[in-house]
């Protein structure tokens, strides 16, 4: 019953709802007429019979008191028509009637009853309402009348007045049958009007006929219509892009996704299941039962399950794999996050699942696992290698701390990648923590100088008077070259071996040059000789007697005076020309570019000075002399050996000449220069180690 008086019209509501309101107030406007009829009615009715019996209470008493039945007679036949009553009967005081009007019995037996005080018991009451008075006189009763008051005038007025409610009623009525005409004219068909416009909106057609008459308040209506439905026009238009673009998204994405009503019931699918599966979104949509089919056998009850627990959990989730069947047959890994969808006001429509293909990745997983445990048994390797090449570093590390070479390593511009603590100390340079990474310009420009170009060997003079020997080695690597520095402090090793030439190229008793040097020297300019074409000489010159001054003064003597001898010689020859003591008491000067007139002049200036000499022997003066011979390269040999030879020759015919000393030119034609090798005297090699005198 509700929902019919629901889904009545607006018209019909208004007629029932105008109907009811017509005739409450129909049936209260009877209701009060009535009421106020029945009031009036009763007081009419209490006047009347008040009126009646005081006129025959007068009329009466008297008569009664005195048992006139005559008078009472007379006066009940002339008093009914006057009185308006419908008839009257006379008792005495004992209840006899005494006079009888009514026209029948059944009037006259009419039981007395009170005045009626409702419609009700006046209906009861019938035509004619038969009233009760008893009659006194002074004070005493003397007997009743009984009248009645004849009430159909009464109910003649009462359907009067029913029917002019009734007439009222049916006016009301047929106005509101032509209100609701009017109604239906100004207001309904407009609004129907606006209806069917509407109607057509909710199916989503444009357009649509507005009413474009009516009253006021319809064409405001019909105007707020009209603007509603072109702003719900742009909003449609503006949700239809919406709606391509949300579509086109989800149609697009890349995942798999799904739609699940509340109930499981699959709403939507993505054109990514066809991509993905080969199935077609509509074989999808058929049923839910359709896509479980698609899961592998093994899977479909866990998947099954899941899907229920998350539909009743309403709680988003990710992480569930699963296999599905290809429509080729082959089984693809899917991973499976989905999230719960609930509508703006709070409703849930379900979840939406997302499946993204992790076949390849589960594949690609497995080589990855497959490779990091290569990889770990690579890295327990190279750990073990790393712990090997800690430990060859630490020896290297240790190796390079001891040893006596300065050593830095720089890459290809010059940075520093290594140095050992020598070289740091050698430089006087902070250690490798502070060196390293920094370019060697910074600490050693003169050194880094050095790298441009350069490799081999390099000796360099420092300030203070250290002799560094640097060696420079490139470090080619893959696309990484270098260089290797080794700096070595080399002034010892140096003057050591100045030491060394020094001493085996000297006469340890005079410090001139010894024999050795000599044979070195006469071959040289010899070859020099021969290339210049220019002459050469070789002056060689022997004390005489010598032995006697060993045998007389003693060896050390001797010694003074091959010492005093070469001494003062020394300072006698040029800085070109080389003296050399050849062994005992014999000399040699070596003169290039010089020719017989040079040489000559050199011996003679020889003898002079040895003579000139005096030696104190224990307070005896003693002088000595030397028999000196010249010989010409290639005036007088063709080789060194012969050149020493022809000098020799020449010395010893000066000394077979003159035993005070002098000197000869060698004479092919009169002297017979020997090739056989003089071996030195003994006291050449007499293993004395005197101390070297400088000259
Ligand atoms: N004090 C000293 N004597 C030496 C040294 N070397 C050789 N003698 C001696 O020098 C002498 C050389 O002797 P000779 O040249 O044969 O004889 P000489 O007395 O000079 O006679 P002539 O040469 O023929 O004039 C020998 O007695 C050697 O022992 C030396 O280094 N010191």
């Amino acid at each position: 019953m509700r929902v019919s008086w629901l889904r009545a019209s607006l018209r019909t509501r208004l007629v029932v709802l105008g109907l009811m309101v017509n005739l409450t107030l129909a049936g209260m406007l009877t209701a009060v007429a009535l009421l106020s009829w029945q009031s009036l009615l009763q007081q009419d009715l209490h006047a009347r019979g008040d009126a009646i019996s005081g006129l025959l209470d007068s009329g009466l008493a008297a008569l009664l008191a005195k048992g006139d039945h005559f008078g009472i007679y007379r006066f009940a036949e002339s008093g009914v028509e006057s009185r308006s009553i419908s008839f009257l009967v006379v008792r005495d005081a004992a209840g006899h009637v005494l006079v009888h009007t009514a026209p029948d019995d059944r009037s006259a037996q009419l039981a007395p009853m009170p005045v009626p005080d409702t419609l009700y018991k006046l209906w009861q009451a019938g035509p004619v309402l038969a009233l009760n008075r008893d009659i006194h006189y002074d004070g005493r009763k003397v007997g009743s009348v009984q009248f009645g008051l004849p009430l159909e005038d009464i109910r003649t007025t009462f359907y009067g007045l029913l029917l002019r409610c009734l007439a009222i009623s049916s006016l009301g009525v047929v106005g509101l049958l032509l209100l609701q005409h009017l109604l239906r004219c100004w207001i309904s068909e407009p609004i129907e009007g606006l209806v069917l416009a509407a109607k057509r909106m909710a199916r989503g057609e444009s357009g649509g006929l507005l009413p474009r008459s009516g009253p006021p308040e319809v064409m405001a209506l019909s105007e707020s219509f009209a603007r509603m439905r072109e702003s719900l026009d742009e909003r449609m238009a503006s949700m239809r892009i919406q709606q391509d673009t949300l579509n086109a998204i989800a149609d697009h994405t890349y995942a798999w996704e799904l739609w699940f009503d509340p109930q499981g019931r699959v709403v939507w699918v993505n054109p990514s299941v066809e991509r993905i599966t080969g199935h077609t979104v509509e074989q999808c949509l058929q049923s839910e039962r359709y896509l479980l089919d698609m899961v592998s056998d093994i899977d479909r009850d866990r998947v099954s399950c899941a899907l229920r627990t998350s539909l009743a959990d309403r709680k988003p989730g990710q992480g569930f794999q699963f296999r599905v069947r290809h429509k080729s047959g082959a089984n693809l890994w899917v991973l499976a996050s989905w999230t719960p969808i609930f509508a703006a006001e709070g409703q849930y429509l379900g979840i939406r699942v997302s499946l993204l293909d992790c076949t390849e990745s589960l594949e690609n997983r497995r080589a990855l696992e497959q490779a990091v445990s290569r990889l770990r048994v690579e890295q327990l390797r190279a750990s073990q290698h790393l712990r090997d090449a800690q430990r060859e570093r630490a020896m290297l590390d240790t190796l390079l701390a001891s040893l006596y070479i300065g050593l830095v390593f720089v890459d290809g511009e010059r940075r520093v990648l290594y140095a050992n603590p020598l070289f740091s100390q050698f430089w006087g340079l902070p250690q490798l923590d502070e060196l390293a990474g920094h370019v060697l310009e910074e600490f050693l420009p003169s050194l880094a100088e050095l790298l441009h170009g350069h490799s081999g060997e390099v000796e360099l003079k420092l300030d203070d008077g250290r002799i560094v020997l640097v060696r420079l080695s490139p470090i080619e690597g893959d696309g990484d070259s270098g260089s290797l520095l080794l700096c070595e402090d080399v002034t010892a090793a140096r003057a050591s071996a100045e030491q060394l030439v020094f001493l085996a190229e000297r006469d340890t008793l005079t410090g001139i040059f010894n024999r050795r040097r000599f044979q070195l020297e006469i071959e040289r300019m010899v070859k020099q000789s021969e290339r210049s074409q220019r002459s050469m000489a070789l002056l060689t010159f022997d004390l005489n007697d010598f032995k006697l001054v060993n045998d007389n003064h003693g060896h050390a003597a001797g010694d003074m005076v091959l010492i005093d001898i070469a001494r003062v010689i020394n300072r006698t020859i040029r800085q070109s020309e080389l003296f050399c003591r050849l062994g005992g008491d014999e000399f040699a000067v070596l003169l290039p570019e010089a020719d017989v007139f040079d040489a000559s002049m050199l011996a003679g200036r020889i003898d002079q000075h040895i003579r000139e000499i005096a030696f104190d022997f224990s307070g005896i003066e003693r002088r000595v002399s030397a028999s000196i011979g010249i010989a010409i390269f290639p005036d007088h040999a063709a080789t060194a050996d012969e050149l020493v030879a022809a000098a020799d020759a020449a010395m010893y015919d000066a000394k077979k000449d003159d035993e005070n000393g002098c000197w000869r030119i060698f004479d092919g034609a009169t002297m017979q220069a020997s090739l056989t090798f003089r071996p030195p005297h003994k006291h050449d090699y007499d293993g004395r180690n005197e101390p070297t005198v400088i000259v």
